[in-house]
């Protein structure tokens, strides 16, 4: 098993090219299986939940090109088997977004509960009632969800949708499925992230009817067929937000190219109330920083608050700073695994339900650190940037489930970091 080798103390300095983002790539490769013309996406990330996405899709009959400039071509028109198995979607939480594509063009599908990051139980309640209020007919058996329409009927129906909670997934899900549904579908409680915007607007290109996206109420006139497409994929957020984290944590200049720095609101705002500099640049963002942070307070909300998905990288940079502070988990239950293992490397925190209180200490020092999770295991290698010594973060897998050659970047950057 692989394993990343850091020995920390070196600031970062130079440029890094923030990659296409993942959740916003996972969602589009599903809507290319809306349409039986051809799909290319560019700015397509090389991590492991994108093969295993190209993996599922191929195995559902869809011819598929992977440029090596990072462009994917997707053609669907051989779409035959309308199925998520288990074995291709165990370890992504994503595949579930195949369920709304498949059900809007074929009326049927078959997908296996998913799996993802172990960060809390994460149901697909809301993704099942929103697709029932729809027309279709769900039922859980096996750890499978077996999806159609009532016999007769080749299209979902417009519905208004209002779900429990904000979901990212749901709300995609939705407007893949809306897409092609006969009549109005109306999403109340939508979420409003940067990648919902982003695949709306690839939606968009290939025909759809949408507006209000990236408000909390999206409306979709379904149209009967979709087209081909060529959409970039918006860049990640959370990757930038990781080498903010990074550069704040080392000290050091980057410029991250690429990066949206008006996606980042929230992260920007308490980096700099932190002490360290960040701009938005031409065609990016730069981030400076020296001498010891001052410890910030967050909580973790839906989009524009501060990204979940942010929080054990941001966690790090308390750990190291001055003065003590909370983070408040509201998104995920499970979501502190990262927080024994910095431990291990010397921090100071209390875990006490959502809330975690870190008191900044002034050295971590490395040691044998476990991956749990993909954002976990970010953090622990920020973590192993600022420790004295060797710092081996073990089950990297995690990690290249969602970042683009995260080592052989902050190598460029000149961290001492190596995969072992
Ligand atoms: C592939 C992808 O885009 N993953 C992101 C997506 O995950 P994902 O879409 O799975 O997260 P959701 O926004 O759906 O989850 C938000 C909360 O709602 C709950 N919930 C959700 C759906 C449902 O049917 N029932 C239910 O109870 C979840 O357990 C969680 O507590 O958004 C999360 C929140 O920003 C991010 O951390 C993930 O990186
Ligand atoms: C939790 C994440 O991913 P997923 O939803 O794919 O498990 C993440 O990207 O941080």
């Amino acid at each position: 098993m692989d394993k990343l080798l850091i020995r920390g103390g070196h600031p970062l300095h130079g440029e890094v090219s923030i990659s296409g983002a993942k959740n916003a790539a996972l969602p589009e490769l599903c809507a290319a299986l809306l349409t039986a013309e051809p799909v290319v996406l560019r700015n397509v990330p090389r991590l492991q939940d994108v093969a295993t996405m190209l993996k599922l899709i191929r195995n559902m009959g869809v011819e598929v090109e992977h440029a090596a400039d990072g462009s994917v071509r997707i053609d669907a028109s051989r779409l035959s088997t309308p199925e998520a198995p288990y074995e291709l979607v165990k370890t992504m939480r994503a595949s579930v977004l195949a369920l709304g594509p498949l059900l809007a063009r074929f009326a049927e599908a078959t997908v296996s509960l998913p799996g993802g990051c172990a960060i809390g139980s994460r149901p697909v309640d809301q993704h099942i009632k929103g697709l029932q209020a729809m027309g279709a007919q769900i039922v859980v058996e096996h750890g499978y969800m077996l999806a159609k329409l009532a016999a007769g009927r080749t299209r979902l129906s417009g519905a208004h949708i209002t779900t429990d909670m904000v979901t990212v997934t749901g709300t995609e899900n939705f407007l893949m499925a809306a897409a092609l549904a006969e009549g109005e579908t109306v999403l109340e409680n939508a979420a409003m992230e940067p990648e919902i915007v982003d695949l709306a607007e690839m939606l968009i290109k290939m025909g759809a009817r949408i507006s209000g996206h990236g408000t909390s109420r999206i409306t979709i006139q379904g149209v009967e067929r979709l087209h081909g497409c060529d959409h970039q994929v918006v860049a990640d957020r959370i990757e930038a937000g990781t080498f903010l984290c990074a550069v704040a944590a080392t000290g050091g200049e980057v410029l991250l190219r690429h990066a949206r720095a008006d996606h980042l609101g929230a992260v920007i705002d308490k980096l700099r109330d932190a002490g360290a500099k960040v701009d938005a640049v031409d065609g990016g963002m730069r981030v400076q920083s020296e001498g010891r942070l001052k410890s910030q307070s967050f909580r973790t909300t839906e989009y524009p608050g501060f990204p979940t998905d942010m929080q054990a990288q941001f966690m790090v940079l308390n750990v190291i700073s001055q003065g003590a502070a909370s983070v408040t988990e509201t998104i995920f239950e499970n979501r502190f695994m990262h927080v024994n293992e910095l431990v291990r490397l010397g921090a100071k925190i209390q875990v006490d339900g959502k809330v975690a209180v870190v008191e900044g200490v002034e050295r971590l020092s490395g040691a044998t650190v476990m991956a749990t999770d993909l954002r976990a295991s970010a953090s622990l290698v920020i973590a192993g940037l600022v420790a004295s010594g060797e710092t081996l973060v073990d089950r990297i897998y995690h990690l290249d489930r969602g970042y683009d050659c995260m080592e052989a970047k902050l190598r460029a950057l000149g961290a001492d970091i190596e995969r072992v």
